[in-house]
């Protein structure tokens, strides 16, 4: 379990004095795939170098397994941080080595012998696909490629934490998906915990159990994916979300209508085909869909439904009420009564 308590990191120079994080506190539960996203700037790459001291923070603690690595000497904390691996945006591979001796790299600095050193990096290799490569330089190896060397470093000492500083961020969307997987992968086969830090949501929708949102140093919404995406309560979550839930209609669909407009949100199994034709068969009302989707996040449907209601006004009231007492979230987007 990672601990995140009232961190705070400041960055003073001469001529001014930044706050990069401003007293953020989450717990991190073991084996969990956390993610954290915000704008350029709002604090997820100081938050994330907090995690590992790799910046120190100005206050607060970090306690992972119960070991507070705010309060260690430099070797304690340098053989606590063998347990944290980091994966970075641009791989930082040293471009002079192979494939082997940039994975082999880590372990010499952790002492093993010259066998276990070799045993140990081709099964890192086979777990992240790469064992055709391991005399090839990084200049002969694709982007996703570079970042699974990246990932078999990171994992060589057998870490219990994994932090992506944008692991994705500099792939095409295919290779993104395939290193997604590998980290779902390494998480649910290893059990390590994974924290990641994203200006991407459809990274967040298709790998992370819970998410952070960041906004000028500060945590402004935080919980279970699922419930963010359906639920979001914050302008910025919601703007977030957007960009991978397009649940909106064209305004001039709206505008050209002649009926009642409203969207039906639904979550989990309720189905919102079945609110529709229950609701037109009790109703005098004549139904149109005019847009719908469903987007499964974490294999759960999360869908809306956007329908054209038209009719007298008491049988639209009498349909909205009907409608509002059978889902969770339903929206007047246009009230037109006949
Ligand atoms: N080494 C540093 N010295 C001074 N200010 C810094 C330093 N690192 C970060 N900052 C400042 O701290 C704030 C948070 O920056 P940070 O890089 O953590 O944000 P971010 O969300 O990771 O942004 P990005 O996605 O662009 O990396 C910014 O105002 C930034 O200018």
């Amino acid at each position: 379990m990672i601990e995140i308590r009232s961190i705070r990191k400041e960055y003073v120079s001469k001529k001014n004095r930044v706050i990069g994080v401003d007293n953020v506190s989450l717990t991190i539960q073991t084996g969990e795939i956390y993610g954290i996203v915000g704008y350029s700037g709002a604090g997820k790459s100081s938050l994330l170098r907090c995690l590992n001291l790799l910046e120190r923070p100005t206050g607060g603690n970090i306690i992972i397994d119960g070991i507070d690595l705010t309060s260690l000497s430099s070797k304690e904390l340098r053989k606590q941080r063998q347990k944290i691996g980091m994966i970075f945006q641009h791989f930082s591979l040293v471009s002079s080595k192979t494939v082997y001796e940039n994975v082999a790299f880590a372990l010499r600095a952790a002492h093993r012998s010259k066998d276990a050193t070799k045993l140990r990096v081709l099964e890192l290799l086979e777990i992240v696909g790469l064992s055709d490569k391991k005399d090839v330089y990084p200049a002969q190896l694709s982007g996703g490629q570079k970042q699974r060397v990246g990932i078999a470093r990171a994992l060589a000492n057998e870490p219990t934490v994994l932090l992506c500083d944008e692991a994705t961020s500099a792939l095409d969307p295919t290779t993104t998906k395939a290193i997604l997987q590998l980290l779902k992968k390494i998480s649910s086969e290893l059990g390590i915990t994974i924290v990641l830090i994203t200006h991407e949501m459809e990274v967040v929708k298709e790998l992370c159990h819970r998410v952070a949102v960041m906004q000028d140093g500060r945590v402004i919404e935080e919980g279970p994916v699922y419930e963010i995406f359906s639920q979001p309560k914050q302008e910025l979550t919601k703007q977030f979300i957007s960009s991978v839930l397009d649940f909106e209609l064209p305004s001039h669909l709206i505008d050209e209508s002649e009926g009642t407009i409203i969207k039906i949100q639904f979550e989990g199994q309720t189905a919102g085909e079945s609110i529709l034709s229950d609701t037109l068969q009790s109703h005098a009302v004549k139904g149109n869909i005019l847009h719908g989707k469903i987007e499964y996040i974490q294999d759960v449907p999360l869908g809306i439904l956007i329908i054209e209601l038209i009719g007298d006004a008491v049988q639209i009231h009498s349909a909205l009420e009907y409608i509002k007492n059978r889902s969770s979230s339903v929206e007047v987007l246009k009230h037109v009564t006949a």
